[in-house]
């Protein structure tokens, strides 16, 4: 094959996709995709591949029948939400070489007949659904809220989810693990925090190596999460790239390698008022490194604004798998959580107690 040519647009055999488990204390284990039918499209401004799929997803056992979206960065892979390792093509018939990558190539004739594909910012639809019609998945979407502030929803796979919240519940339980930390007034937090790589103190507002109450130092940050939040970096690039052709996305949200991640846990009580995030490093601070928020479990209202009034402050629902990444200029926005919802957010969102959430950042 002539290297300059792109090795496939479009195929209309059966493909295999493995993917990796990314994180977790358990042996590595794989999600199967079986007998997909699907195109790869590759954008080569955005640096980054579609794949247009429809198959059996095999998910802890389970077989179910989706079709959706993933994408994979060239020479990097993305991919299936998140979490496509490798395309095992071996099986695939009628692989179509082309010279231009615009050119379309006549899809199998079943494919996208069930349901209508999303395109744009909808770029994924979670193979994990939870919902009982097999062929009505979730669409992901991506929103810029501000400059330098990135919405990916429902960015993080049901897998991952648990993944996520296991490894938070057994570090949770060890040294340095979750506790109900105090401020200087003696006022307590409405939540319970866990910190990784280093300790935060919202008694000092500092960063120290140990844990205030057990003197332990926190437990390291999983590499399979640091591993997340660079990639949702650079997915928040590819939608400030897919927005505005003429800026580097470094320039609008910077880069960074999470070193600490604070892990809050709100209860039916929980809330968090309004704050700027600024007790990182002053080097961190002056070049904007975006904070990097997971949230998993109840959905919650984030206010976020430039002060400290919560009726200026714009609203924003959080779901479990949504990832908000807020740097450059509003990296020093302020945020929170409020306490309770409005009822109609309760009855349409399913809202109940508990909810996790991590922020990463670089100290
Ligand atoms: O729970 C959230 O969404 C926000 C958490 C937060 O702002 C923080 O931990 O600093
Ligand atoms: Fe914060």
């Amino acid at each position: 094959m002539n290297p300059s040519q792109k090795p496939i647009s479009s195929f209309s055999g059966y493909f295999s996709i493995t993917a990796e488990k990314p994180f977790g204390n358990e042996s590595p284990a794989e999600e199967t995709l079986q007998s997909c039918r699907g195109k790869e499209v590759i954008d080569e401004k955005q640096f980054q591949s579609n794949y247009e799929l429809e198959g059996i997803v095999n998910v802890g056992g389970l077989q179910e029948e989706h079709s959706f979206l993933c994408r994979s960065r060239t020479g990097d892979d993305l991919g299936l939400r998140s979490s496509l390792k490798t395309v095992d093509l071996s099986e695939h018939e009628g692989i179509v070489n082309v010279g231009s990558l615009q050119e379309e190539h006549s899809f199998p004739t079943s494919f996208g007949k069930k349901k209508k594909k999303v395109y744009s910012n909808n770029v994924e639809k979670s193979p994990y659904s939870n919902s009982k019609s097999k062929n009505v998945v979730e669409i992901s979407k991506q929103e810029i809220l501000r400059p330098g502030m990135v919405l990916l929803k429902h960015y993080i796979s049901l897998r991952q989810q648990i993944d996520i919240v296991n490894t938070c519940n057994s570090l949770g339980e060890g040294p340095g693990g979750f506790y109900r930390p105090g401020y200087k007034d003696g006022a307590k937090l409405r939540l319970q925090m866990m910190c990784l790589g280093m300790n935060w103190d919202p008694q000092t507002r500092k960063y120290d190596k140990v844990h205030p109450v057990d003197n332990c130092e926190p437990p390291e940050i999983p590499l399979g999460l640091r591993l997340l939040v660079e990639r949702a970096i650079k997915d928040a690039h590819c939608l400030i790239k897919k927005d505005s052709d003429m800026v580097n996305p470094e320039d609008i949200l910077p880069s960074m390698s999470p070193n600490i991640c604070i892990v809050n846990f709100y209860s039916v009580h929980g809330r968090l008022g309004l704050h700027q995030d600024r007790d990182e490093s002053r080097e961190s601070l002056h070049k904007r490194l975006p904070v990097v928020s997971l949230s998993i479990g109840d959905s919650a209202e984030f206010l976020y604004g430039d002060g400290r009034e919560v009726e200026q402050a714009k609203k924003v629902l959080l779901e479990s798998g949504d990832v908000l990444l807020f740097g450059g200029e509003s990296r020093m926005v302020f945020h929170g959580v409020p306490s309770s919802a409005p009822e109609p957010l309760k009855a349409k969102t399913g809202l109940r107690q508990g909810r996790l959430n991590l922020t990463f950042r670089q100290f």
